[in-house]
């Protein structure tokens, strides 16, 4: 079998087409413009591509953004005293505070000081919260992307088996959380899970959020599988190139699976288009309008 590709940057484009007729009618009816504030402390460079693609992002769908771009040693209270007056700013609908942070810098804390309200990453504690309990909330922008690329390959995931690989607090566990709502069965694999392939090969839907480049192999996938790639891993060539790939080896993969996503232009786009569409969702609700 040769998987049919998911192509995560036209299905994030097609998103953003409606987004921007959705922030166009809200200018429209309430005079309000949805706002982002990107706060990116340190020199990081991953960090800054994200943080441009994100700019780039919010001026295709009509959205205000406002960018702290901060040295490295920029202290914690420093950060804090940002995100408060964020929180004031009625202008901002969303905030956003990319993550890794310095180590001199407390995540927990700065990420627990967002309101809730305009967190659209969905990293509070509360958001989380509502997540695992089954509340509205903001869902983090990975997991919801990769949802929708699923949904479009298989609506219905009632009696499939999805395996998750990663439990991190913004990829792993959100994701899971997502497969279990919509009626799968999940499994969460992680560093000291035994037999990892064996475990993949079970799997109907596999999504890889690991971090480790091209770790999965084309014998851990079950034939006619859907495969979500969420890594960003970026390599150096045997050549000396600079290249961006996932944590599927996508060549071989590709062979076996009915679905697969490609990195670049699979997983990341929908990040960044579902942070547009939380933050139009919040600017909906803060204006008192239904989207
Ligand atoms: N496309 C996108 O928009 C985004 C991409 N990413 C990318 O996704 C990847 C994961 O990100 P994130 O969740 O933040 O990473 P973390 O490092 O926080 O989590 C990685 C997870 O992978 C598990 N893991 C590590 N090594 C192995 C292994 N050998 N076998 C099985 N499991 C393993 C870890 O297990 P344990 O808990 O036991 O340590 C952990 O749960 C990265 O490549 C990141 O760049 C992240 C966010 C958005
Ligand atoms: N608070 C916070 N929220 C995040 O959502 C967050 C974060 N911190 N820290 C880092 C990770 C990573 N992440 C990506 C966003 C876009 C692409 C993206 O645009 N990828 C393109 C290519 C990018 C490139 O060329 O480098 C693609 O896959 O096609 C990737 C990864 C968001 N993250």
């Amino acid at each position: 079998m040769v998987a049919s590709v998911i192509d995560g940057k036209k299905i994030a484009n097609e998103l953003h087409v409606e987004i921007r007729a959705k922030a166009d009618a809200l200018a429209a009816s309430h005079g309000v413009v949805p706002g982002l504030a990107v706060v990116l402390v340190g020199e990081d460079p991953a960090s800054a591509v994200y943080v441009r693609n994100k700019v780039k992002a919010t001026a295709e769908c009509g959205l205000k953004s406002f960018e702290f771009k901060l040295p490295a040693e920029t202290s914690e209270a420093e950060v804090l005293g940002i995100v408060e007056r964020l929180n004031k700013d009625p202008d901002v609908h969303g905030i956003l505070v990319q993550l890794p942070l310095p180590k001199h810098i407390d995540s927990d804390k700065v990420l627990g000081l967002i309101d809730p309200d305009k967190d659209v990453d969905g990293f509070h504690p509360l958001n989380a919260g509502r997540l695992s309990v089954g509340l509205p909330g903001f869902v983090p922008c990975t997991p919801r992307g990769s949802a929708i690329l699923i949904e479009k390959v298989q609506p219905d995931l009632s009696g499939l088996h999805a395996v998750v690989i990663g439990r991190s607090n913004i990829v792993g566990k959100p994701m899971a959380q997502l497969l279990l709502q919509k009626n799968a069965t999940v499994t969460i694999a992680h560093s000291r899970t035994k037999d990892l392939p064996a475990v993949c090969r079970t799997a109907d839907i596999l999504v890889a959020a690991v971090g480790r480049p091209e770790m999965v192999k084309a014998d851990w996938v079950k034939p006619g599988a859907i495969v979500i790639d969420v890594g960003i891993n970026r390599i150096t060539t045997p050549e000396g190139k600079g290249k961006l790939v996932g944590d599927v080896a996508y060549a071989e993969c590709a062979e076996v699976a009915g679905a697969i996503t490609p990195v670049p232009g699979g997983v990341g786009p929908m990040t960044i288009a579902c942070l547009m569409l939380n933050t139009l969702d919040s600017a909906y609700r803060a204006a008192g309008a239904t989207v």
